[in-house]
Parts: C-alpha cells; structure tokens; sequence
C-alpha cells in the first residue's frame, strides 16, 4: 500500500460535489484526492452521503456541482474505455441465477478488454470450492464474494466498493480484508464505504469521516488520532477519596501539580487518549459509550 498520497498521480479527484435530490442535499461540498495504489475509505453514519459519493464516482449518478475525475476522465461523461478500468461491486449483482460460480465470472470476462483469469479470480475471493457450485445454492456472504469476483475480473485499476461487508459474518469480515489488502499490493486503488471504524481502521491507508454531506476530518488513521487527541484525560482519586477527572492539554503538569498535592504516589492515576472510536463519534455528533 502506497501511504505517500501526497507526491503521486490522484486516481480520483473530486472538487466542489454537490448533489441534491429534491430538499434533501446529500452531498454539500466534497472535496478528496485519491493515490493510485492507495485505500481509501469513506466513513459516516446513515444518510453522510457515502454512497451517492461512489455512485458519482462510478458515473452511475448525476451531480448538480463539482469537478470529478477518475483516472483522469470524468465518470460523468466518460465512455466504455474508462469503464473497463473502474471495478464495482453492485448491492445486488444480477449473477445469472442457473449459472455455476465458474460460468458466471467467465461469462462477466468476456465483457473488459483484458480480463483477469477467471480460475485466478475465483480463487482469490475464496469460491475455488464452489467454483462448480450454482449461484442459487451459494450463501449470503458467498454470493457477496462472487460479486468481488464480478468487480475485479477486469481487473480494475481503481476498484470501488460500496459497503462490501455488510451482512458479512466476522470471519467473512476477516477474508474479505485480506482480499482488500492483497488486491492493494497489487497496486488497485480501492474507494471503500463502511460503517465499521474498524473495518476502515484495518483497511484505510487514509479516510474521510463524512457526515451531512461534508468532509469533517481526513487523514491516516494515525493522523486523525494525532489531530483529534490533543486532550487527554487525567483522572485520580482525591483527598476527599472521590473519583476526580480533568480533560487537559497539559496532562503532565497537571500530574506533576498532583504528585506534589500528594507528596508522591497519586492514588487511582490513569491517564487516557481518545481511540480512535471517541474521535470518530465526537465528529459525527454521536455519545460515546464512555
Ligand atoms: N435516490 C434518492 N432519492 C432521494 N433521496 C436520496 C436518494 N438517495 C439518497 N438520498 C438521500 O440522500 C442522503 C444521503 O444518502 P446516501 O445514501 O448517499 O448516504 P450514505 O452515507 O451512503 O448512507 P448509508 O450509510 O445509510 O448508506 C440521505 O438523506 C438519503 O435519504
């Protein structure tokens, strides 16, 4: 994975999106810049404007404003040359359902220029055992992995993913992860929506937290952590045996002025940072559960 987004080719630019439907304004001025090679994702609560961002961005949605580039053509305008190297993931991919897994993803190779191997492919998402097995028979998360399969046999330069793991068990969580990850050392830069803060934690070389249609914080997940997390939390118990906590920039002083208060060990000490999770609902106007 590429993490240097800064000095490469952006995959995908967007400046200025907007997208209303009716009274409902969806996407309120989007600005990101996507590496080539990198993973990016898109975190927000329902209704942030993650999916009509992707939709955009795979040319399937019209936008009222904003510049968009994907690969450097405009989703919005571009033809089947740019199409055949964008690779998407449908919610519901209309897989022939009297087809075996094998006849499908070679059937949706014949569609792309220069196709993966479908065998290779169907390896890859994890259906080699069911390769011969029809799509009606397949589970809920093994149909979701024959759509992966559907989005990368053209082998995407950019793929884009609308919350791929929802509806997944943590174990299909896990392999689809590891999918990401080896589609991201080949060198495919990936778009990801997701709710999961940790799904994106694991994922994201870098993210977008969206929320009302907006970018409310960008960066690494490290950077978000380092921006968000000046205040740390110094907490002890007091003279008057009670539990006392103070949020603080200084948490050192403060320690120091305690210590002296004590003369030595201060009773209860803990002093904490927000994770990650605490940044991520304090953005998106949620409580934490802290
Ligand atoms: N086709 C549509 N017609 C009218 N309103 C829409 C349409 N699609 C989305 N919206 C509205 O636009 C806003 C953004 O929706 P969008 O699906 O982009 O959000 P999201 O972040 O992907 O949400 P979720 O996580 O729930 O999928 C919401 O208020 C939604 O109700």
């Amino acid at each position: 994975m590429d993490a240097t987004t800064g000095d490469t080719e952006a995959a995908v630019e967007v400046r200025g999106l907007r997208k209303r439907y009716g009274d409902v304004t969806a996407v309120d001025g989007i600005d990101l810049r996507v590496g080539r090679g990198e993973v990016f994702g898109l975190l927000g609560p329902n209704g942030a404007g993650k999916s009509t961002t992707v939709e955009i961005l795979q040319g399937h949605r019209t936008r009222d404003a904003g510049d968009v580039r994907v690969l450097g053509s405009d989703p919005g305008s571009a033809g089947r040359e740019l199409r055949a190297r964008i690779g998407i993931v449908w919610q519901d991919e209309s897989a022939p359902a009297e087809l075996t897994v094998d006849e499908t993803v070679r059937h949706f190779a014949r569609y792309y220029p220069s196709p993966r191997d479908p065998g290779e492919v169907i390896g890859l998402v994890g259906l080699g055992e069911k390769s011969g097995a029809r799509v009606k028979s397949l589970s809920g998360g093994q149909r979701r992995r024959l759509d992966v399969a559907l989005g990368i046999v053209g082998g995407p330069e950019v793929l884009l993913l609308d919350e791929p793991t929802t509806g997944f068990d943590p174990a299909a969580r896990r392999q689809f992860w590891e999918l990401v990850a080896a589609l991201a050392d080949e060198g495919t830069t990936i778009v990801l929506t997701t709710h999961y803060l940790e799904e994106a934690e694991a994922l994201a070389d870098r993210l977008a937290v969206i929320t009302a249609g907006r970018v409310a914080a960008e960066g690494s997940p490290a950077e978000l952590r380092r921006l968000h997390s000046s205040l740390a939390t110094v907490e002890w118990t007091g003279h008057d045996g009670r539990a006392h906590s103070e949020r603080t920039g200084t948490p050192t002083r403060t320690v120091a002025e305690l210590s002296a208060s004590f003369d030595g060990e201060i009773p209860g000490l803990r002093i904490s940072r927000p994770t990650l999770e605490d940044i991520y609902l304090g953005l998106t106007g949620q409580e934490s559960a802290r």
